[in-house]
């Protein structure tokens, strides 16, 4: 289960090499079908500590089962017929996740690595009140965790999440659509996870709301430090969202680079070809990248939130941190 130290880390700026907490090593997944699908292909990434890693390409190219192995959620005809993806804990333990059998994978799920799914607001249980879905997840890996702590954190990470802690007593369909997804960000937060993969967590939301928890993650990832592999086929949203994007095609990385460099010298003719297929994208230079004040170009500061908690029948909290 151990293996060396990531060598493919980049240097950042100032020559401090960032710290790897996911390697993903020349990963294959292929559907064993008729035809077999060769649907992620001699994939290699690698996630540094805090960083938002944007997963983008068109629909099939293989991001979600690239995800899922990662996670070891894949179930067959899908099968990893070749690489590694390694965990680099906080505590110096090298984890070899495709090796994590049974207990230790359900030990390493959630606590370590958590994942909110496409619609995985749709993934609430109907019949059971927030409070007690959040509460079953510290029951299971928290046994020693007393009533009253349980209560307090899941009114903590529901705080982060801008859902005001006396809803926990709602049930699902009590909520909206943006609040449900809420809830399960701050489930997939409740165990303090070093890393956090996001596939297409707000698709099915309407933009306001979007817009206002992407601000939520990108506060919550500089508040608390997580990792996070976002995925979706929404360029725009990576360009302002990410700091590195790694671009995919027909189950291979063909580019991976910082946003500003992917939006301003994409190298692949794909990534053009991508580039140019969101119109607004050919406007001003940078008019997309989180850096400095653009990002609020198009909802002006305070909007957002205020608009987006209004949208969300809830009060969300101030961007703070967000970019
Ligand atoms: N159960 C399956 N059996 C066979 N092929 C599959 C199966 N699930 C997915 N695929 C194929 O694997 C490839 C990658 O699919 P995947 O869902 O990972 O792509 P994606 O980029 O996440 O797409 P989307 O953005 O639409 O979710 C596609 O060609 C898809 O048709």
């Amino acid at each position: 289960m151990t293996h060396n130290p990531p060598s493919n880390a980049a240097p950042a700026a100032g020559d401090v090499a960032p710290e790897a907490v996911l390697t993903v090593r020349d990963l294959n997944v292929v559907y064993q079908g008729a035809p077999p699908v060769h649907a992620v292909k001699d994939v290699s990434l690698t996630l540094h500590r805090g960083e938002i890693l944007g997963l983008a390409g068109e629909s099939g190219c293989g991001k979600s089962t690239l995800a899922y192995a990662i996670n070891r959620l894949h179930e067959w005809p899908a099968e990893v017929t070749s690489g590694s993806v390694t965990f680099h804990d906080r505590d110096g333990q090298e984890l070899d996740l495709l090796a994590l059998r049974g207990g230790q994978l359900r030990r390493f799920r959630w606590s370590k690595l958590s994942m909110v799914f496409q619609g995985a607001m749709n993934a609430l249980n109907p019949v059971t009140s927030v409070r007690a879905q959040l509460e079953d997840v510290l029951t299971t890996h928290r046994p020693g965790m007393s009533r009253q702590d349980r209560r307090a954190r899941c009114a903590e990470v529901l705080e982060l999440v801008g859902v005001e802690p006396r809803r926990m007593d709602s049930y699902p369909h009590q909520l909206s659509g943006g609040m449900r997804q809420r809830v399960m960000i701050a489930m997939a937060l409740l165990l303090d996870p070093q890393v956090m993969i996001m596939d297409e967590p707000t698709t099915a939301l309407d933009v306001l709301v979007q817009r206002g928890i992407l601000r939520e993650i990108l506060r919550l990832r500089d508040e608390l430090g997580f990792a996070v592999i976002f995925i979706t086929h929404d360029l725009p949203l990576l360009l302002e969202l990410s700091d590195r994007i790694a671009v995919m095609l027909r189950g291979q990385v063909v580019e991976y680079d910082t946003a500003e460099t992917i939006y301003g010298q994409p190298r692949h003719p794909y990534t053009r070809r991508l580039l140019d297929s969101f119109p607004s994208l050919t406007g001003e230079r940078g008019a997309f990248l989180r850096d400095g004040a653009t990002a609020d170009r198009e909802i002006p500061p305070g909007a957002a939130p205020t608009e987006a908690g209004a949208a969300d029948g809830n009060q969300v909290r101030s961007p703070g941190g967000a970019r």
